[in-house]
């Protein structure tokens, strides 16, 4: 299986690599535009990135399948919840979606993000670390370490792959 990740972000490519243990694949990482803002607000605009990323890691490789991985927040009535998103493309397919784990965020971080700055930042200087984003992830501190950002998306991918696999 040739695989193509639109993404450069290590705890996405991880997360792939993950959550494809035990399969024979080959996996190249491209640089993609998710398309949509840098700090997704939504559901909606969360699933729309890694769409856009799906098609981008598609069509500028020879892969038989392109994934996309995007972060983002959807406010609830119970307060600002971190979603991840993934996507896969398959040639002349549609594209299969899936949902990662979500936790609300702590009141300080929501009120930033909601006045427009982006969580990545924001989490670095919160945990007073550097490229939180591609490591544990805002998930991986707030939890405590129990479930990190690579752990999550290899969720993901694994709830894509078995959706890819039951409708082949
Ligand atoms: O290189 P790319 O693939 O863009 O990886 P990214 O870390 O920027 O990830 P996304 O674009 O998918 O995430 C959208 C935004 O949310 C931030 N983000 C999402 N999840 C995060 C997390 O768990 N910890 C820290 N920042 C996160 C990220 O830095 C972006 O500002
Ligand atoms: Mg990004």
């Amino acid at each position: 299986m040739f695989i193509s990740i639109g993404s450069k972000n290590p705890a996405k490519i991880a997360a792939v690599e993950q959550a494809l243990q035990g399969y024979s694949f080959e996996l190249i990482s491209v640089d993609t535009e998710s398309g949509v803002s840098a700090q997704p607000l939504s559901d909606e605009e969360t699933i729309k990135g890694a769409i856009n990323r799906a098609v981008s890691a598609l069509s500028v490789s020879r892969a038989d399948i392109g994934i996309g991985l995007e972060g983002g927040v959807q406010e609830t009535k119970h307060g600002l919840f971190l979603c991840n998103w993934g996507a896969l493309l398959a040639k002349d397919k549609e594209p299969i979606l899936a949902g990662g784990a979500r936790i609300a965020l702590p009141d300080e971080i929501a009120s930033r993000l909601l006045a427009g700055e982006e969580l990545g930042p924001v989490m670095d200087e919160f945990a007073q670390k550097q490229n939180v984003r591609k490591k544990e992830g805002a998930i991986g501190i707030f939890t405590n370490g129990k479930i990190d950002r690579i752990e999550m998306f290899s969720h993901v991918v694994k709830l894509l792959l078995g959706q890819y696999e039951f409708n082949k």
